[in-house]
């Protein structure tokens, strides 16, 4: 749920087909903290297992949640107190940020974890999980996954078959440090993270940060791009559906948009309308393109914070909400891969890199770069 999490589109690629109310002005609902603890996976997800993925949610001890806000990308040790395998020792780069001035360090907390935190709870938890899913997860905090640090892990996915993985994704994501303290930045009302004490006094109005972090691992599954989809919802009503990969044209969503909007507005009546807290969420869906059948990825906020993708927010708040029995929403692809957007750069671009990353950085190509940053954290000396 980071904010700018992809490019934004600057028009719809096909007329809005949504009748408009041309006096209504396109004015977002204010976001409660409410509204968005409700789209944390932990939250959502006992009312909807039965139509989302396999997922585990591991409560996170305040000692964890301290190592993931430390400075530095270095593993903690194993349950034997050895480092995983093939670690070098990051004392050096630890050792250096415990002397850095750094005004994020509130408290001193980063002086009281120790040099090697060791979770060995924790790492027990994470390979039962990757065992009892079949060997692999994809790994999340309360709302955001560690898209932008794919880059980092081997293979450059978000495929973890080891604690390690986990980790090393969680400790070199933005998006990750945005869940740990700016996940209620789009509340009104939202003074700052409560970490530099002049923000402290808001706490009583929005609150800083959720009272539990939870690491959500998730079975892995190969998902194609193209059969996922973004869907928007004001008071209670579907009104659009967006391809989620808006940088590449798939020539058969053209072909089959008729038959998809159908499946995602049955699916949205079936399992979705009226069982979420909220009147308007924006939800994303999988489609597995063999047996049609629809699973629920994740919420998101309706906020401008949530990528509208081939959507302006503008036509999703002024679109005229039909009278029951609702009409088929409105269904956009790309049309043709002229449009698509943001396909002349890299994924997250625009996100700022871990700092030990950057002290690394020579200017050389991002695969060989992300190799040497994987050996800085794991190579033997
Ligand atoms: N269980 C899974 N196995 C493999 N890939 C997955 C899995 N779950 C999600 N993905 C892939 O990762 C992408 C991001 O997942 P997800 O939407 O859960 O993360 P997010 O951080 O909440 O993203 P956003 O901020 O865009 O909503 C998905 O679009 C999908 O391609």
């Amino acid at each position: 749920m980071p904010a700018s999490t992809a490019p934004q589109p600057q028009a719809p690629v096909q007329p809005s087909p949504c009748p408009t109310a041309a006096a209504t002005p396109a004015v977002f609902p204010p976001v409660d903290p409410a509204h968005v603890s409700n789209c944390a996976l932990p939250a959502w997800l006992p009312r909807f297992a039965f139509c989302t993925l396999k997922t585990r949610c591991i409560p996170l001890s305040e000692d964890f949640v301290r190592y993931l806000n430390a400075d530095g990308i270095f593993l903690p040790l194993d349950a034997d107190g050895r480092h995983p395998a093939g670690y070098r020792s990051s004392d050096d780069n630890y050792s250096d940020s415990e002397s850095d001035n750094d005004t994020d360090d509130v408290g001193g907390e980063n002086n009281d974890l120790n040099v090697h935190p060791s979770f060995p709870d924790l790492q027990r938890d994470i390979e039962d999980t990757i065992a009892e899913f079949g060997g692999a997860v994809f790994p999340k905090l309360n709302w955001s996954s560690p898209k932008d640090a794919s880059w980092v892990a081997t293979g450059s996915t978000l495929k973890c078959v080891s604690p390690s993985d986990v980790y090393l994704l969680l400790k070199s994501s933005d998006f990750v440090a945005h869940d740990l303290a700016y996940a209620y930045e789009s509340c009104a009302g939202w003074k700052g993270s409560g970490r530099g004490s002049e923000d402290v006094a808001c706490v009583d109005v929005v609150p800083t940060r959720p009272a539990r972090f939870e690491l959500v691992l998730r079975k892995w599954y190969e998902l194609m791009p193209s059969m996922e989809f973004r869907c928007f919802v004001r008071d209670n009503v579907l009104i659009g559906i967006s391809q989620r990969d808006v940088a590449n044209y798939y020539d058969f969503l053209v072909r089959d948009s008729a038959e998809l909007q159908s499946l995602i507005q049955e699916f949205f009546t079936s399992n979705i309308q009226g069982r979420f807290p909220d009147a308007n969420y924006v939800f994303d869906v999988y489609i597995n393109q063999r047996n049609r059948k629809v699973w629920l990825l994740d919420f998101n906020p309706f906020s401008p914070e949530t990528d509208s993708l081939l959507f302006d927010w503008s036509n999703i708040l002024v679109a005229t909400i039909p009278p029951s029995p609702p009409s088929l929403p409105d269904f956009r692809v790309l049309q043709s891969q002229t449009e698509a957007v943001g396909s002349a750069h890299p994924a997250y671009a625009t996100n700022r890199l871990p700092r030990d990353a950057v002290d690394l950085s020579t200017g050389e190509t991002i695969d060989s770069f992300a190799e040497r940053f994987r050996r800085n954290v794991y190579d033997a000396i």
